[in-house]
């Protein structure tokens, strides 16, 4: 199953540096291990936000939201899921 997910990161000015530091290594750890795995097809930075329009393979909609709700960032993100198919137009 196909997903288009947005996801625009809002991390609080006064968050302690140490914390982000680490927060934002361990989703770029978590994130390449998925991207290996094939389930996190795309990832593709939104220019002028710091926010990105991935693509999801994955087997179900229950895995998805697990995927999404262990992102370390997930405390820190408004996530957007739009559920796609093929177009009957595609070659
Ligand atoms: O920087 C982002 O867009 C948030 C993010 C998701 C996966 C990753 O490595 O960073």
């Amino acid at each position: 199953m196909l997903f288009q997910v947005r996801m625009d990161v809002d991390i609080p000015r006064d968050l302690d540096p140490a914390l982000r530091e680490d927060v934002v290594a361990r989703e770029r750890a978590y994130s390449q291990e998925l991207q290996r795995g094939g389930e996190w097809a795309h990832i593709w930075r939104i220019v002028g936000h710091y926010s990105n329009i991935s693509i999801f393979d994955v087997a179900s909609n229950a895995r998805l939201h697990e995927i999404l709700s262990a992102l370390p960032l997930f405390p820190y993100m408004r996530i957007e899921v739009t559920a796609l198919t093929e177009h009957p137009s595609a070659i």
